[in-house]
């Protein structure tokens, strides 16, 4: 369950969102829709605690993110969620397979064969199992775009994040990847931004959003 009270946040005198109230039923699945520029991508990162607000409350399975610390915080990014950034956020010194299990890594958890299992799994599932060894900088954008999916899904966290996930690659790997998103994410809230309009019918529900904020 995702709850939003009386939020409020800007980047400096930039750009401001405000939100009054929006909840998000554990396993819904909402497709996050609006012109380019109007928020999306900052209301998905406060709920995801990538970023703070400046006032309201946000209490994402059971915890309310904004009274968290830095440490506390970064801890429940790392156990609950799987973001696909819009800009992939890999790091550019691990290689494909590294990046895919920094879930695990960052947490210092001990890489079991079931990990290494599935691992092997979504390398194939989304097609780059022969690049498992590049690094970044040597992958297309597609490519990079592949890699955060499948890091984002690696530890099956209770919310996915995707911020336009298919936006760099072509139709056929644009259907192979929402066909294995759709299969990953059967128990899992999913929150989607896309500009693909013909995708809204397989969501729950679509946030709409304009200039002024959420509009329905
Ligand atoms: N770090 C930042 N500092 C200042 N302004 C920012 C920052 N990040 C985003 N913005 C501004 O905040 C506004 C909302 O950006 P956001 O990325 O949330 O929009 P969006 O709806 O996701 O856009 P798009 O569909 O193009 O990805 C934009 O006007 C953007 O320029």
């Amino acid at each position: 369950m995702i709850v939003i009270r009386d939020l409020s946040f800007s980047y400096g005198n930039d750009f401001a969102i405000e939100l009054t109230h929006l909840e998000i039923a554990s396993g819904q699945k909402v497709a996050f829709v609006g012109e380019s520029g109007c928020g999306k991508t900052t209301l998905l990162s406060l709920i995801a605690g990538v970023l703070r607000p400046h006032k309201g409350e946000i209490n994402v399975c059971e915890h309310k993110t904004h009274l968290l610390s830095e440490k506390e915080l970064r801890l429940f990014r790392l156990q609950n969620i799987g973001f696909v950034f819009q800009n992939f956020a890999l790091l550019d010194y691990l290689n494909v397979r590294e990046n895919i299990l920094l879930p695990f890594t960052l947490q210092s958890k001990k890489i079991t064969q079931q990990t290494l299992d599935r691992l092997e799994y979504l390398l194939s599932a989304v097609g780059i199992r022969d690049k498992n060894k590049q690094k970044p900088q040597h992958l297309s954008q597609g490519e990079k775009q592949r890699v955060a999916i499948a890091r984002a899904l690696i530890h099956k966290p209770s919310i996915v994040i995707a911020d336009e996930p298919t936006g760099n690659l072509d139709p056929k790997n644009s259907q192979k990847i929402m066909n294995l998103l759709w299969q990953e994410i059967d128990n899992t809230t999913f929150l989607m931004i896309t500009h693909d309009h013909s995708v809204l019918d397989k969501f729950d529900r679509t946030v709409r959003f304009d200039a002024k904020g959420i509009v329905a």
